[in-house]
């Protein structure tokens, strides 16, 4: 559904984009995510055709990005969604519906619709009376009143409290299974990581990292073990395994000599963080040595939080763009500091949710 190869996005001199290349299937839920400054909305805003890309391409099924023609089968949500604050939700989303033509009854329906599967009350309160949650709900209804085959949505959950993110990243899910195709960015690492079928990881511009999580954390990361045992062992005992890459995977004392707190690991039980199964053993005989046992042993697998602040704490010539090619270094990463839209189709805050 979307391709893209080599886009790049420069505002004067600043790299806010510096070539990326993928491709999201139909129906996939895809994540574009980073720290703040990475280029994740200029990346979006560059498939929504709001942003003119500055070198290289993105086209959404047989249309070129920029083509006004595509909008009508795209839906955007801005990370600030702005709105006519003295609407009512439902009058806001029957005004959209029009702009795209939606015949009333059919408008009606898919709005409301929409409203009850995000469970959204007072629809016929004040936009600038609703709760922020609320008026994020009404923000995703309005990027589907015209029933896109492709959502894009900018930060869908920041800012918001637990439950309403949980139900909008459930409801991001429920598009995917009714076959829409979904690009959403986060710098919440955990958004993407419940929800999105492939990533990539941006940062300061670059895609530093890309696939399934699981991909990911194969190519990426490294499984470590915690290994629970009723005496402590001396970090000394613990031979045969890299005990310096334990601290280093886990962020964690590799031996743990005061008991541990997790009761159900047992009472009075001491950590061993280590890297691998030698290690594991070594923990076991000294344990054993010391007249004690092995109780627990369990593995932690590495979030995309952990992987990412590991590839992003890299220097960049360690590091490849998940194709094996070398992530260039930039200049002058994440520096706030240029004006002008740089040909930013879009200005910052206008709440025209792509309609035009
Ligand atoms: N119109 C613009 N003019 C100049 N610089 C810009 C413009 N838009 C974005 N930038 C810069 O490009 C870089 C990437 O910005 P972008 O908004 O894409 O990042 P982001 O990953 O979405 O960050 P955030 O999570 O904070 O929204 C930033 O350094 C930003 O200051």
């Amino acid at each position: 559904m979307i391709r893209v190869d080599g886009l790049r996005k420069t505002y004067g001199d600043f790299p806010a984009v510096v070539g990326s290349d993928f491709e999201v299937g139909d129906g996939e839920i895809f994540g574009v995510v980073g720290p703040n400054g990475a280029g994740k909305t200029t990346t979006l805003k560059m498939l929504a055709g709001l942003v003119e890309p500055t070198e290289g391409t993105a086209t959404i099924g047989e249309y070129d990005a920029g083509d006004a023609e595509m909008r009508r089968h795209l839906g955007f949500l801005p990370e600030e969604s702005p709105l006519y604050e003295d609407m009512t939700a439902r009058s806001y989303l029957r005004f959209f519906a029009d702009l795209y033509d939606v015949p009333r009854e059919e408008a009606t329906r898919r709005t409301e619709d929409t409203l009850d599967r995000l469970e959204l009350e007072h629809r016929d309160r004040r936009l600038g009376d609703m709760s922020k949650g609320m008026k994020r709900k009404v923000a995703i209804a309005r990027s589907l009143v015209n029933d896109p085959e492709l959502l894009i949505y900018d930060e869908p959950a920041s800012g918001l409290d637990p439950l309403t993110t949980n139900y909008v990243l459930e409801f991001t899910r429920d598009l995917a299974e009714r076959g829409k195709t979904v690009v959403f960015s986060a710098h919440n690492l955990y958004h993407v990581e419940s929800v999105c079928d492939r990533v990539v990881i941006m940062n300061r511009g670059e895609i530093i990292a890309r696939g399934t999580v699981p991909e990911i954390r194969a190519e990426h990361g490294e499984t470590s073990y915690h290994v629970f045992t009723t005496v402590p062992v001396e970090e000394t005992d613990v031979v045969g395994a890299d005990v310096t890459d334990a601290v280093d995977v886990a962020a964690d004392t590799a031996v743990d000599a005061t008991p541990d707190t997790d009761a159900s690991a047992g009472p009075e039980t001491y950590r061993s963080v280590v890297a691998d199964m030698d290690a594991v053993e070594s923990v076991r005989s000294a344990a054993e040595k010391a007249g004690g046992e092995v109780v627990d042993i369990r593995t932690r697998e590495p979030s995309l939080e952990d992987i990412f602040l590991d590839l992003a704490g890299r220097p960049p010539e360690t590091r490849d763009d998940g194709k094996g090619r070398p992530v260039a270094a930039q200049a002058d990463g994440g520096v706030e500091t240029l004006d002008g839209d740089g040909g930013d189709r879009s200005g910052h805050a206008r709440d025209d949710g792509g309609a035009r």
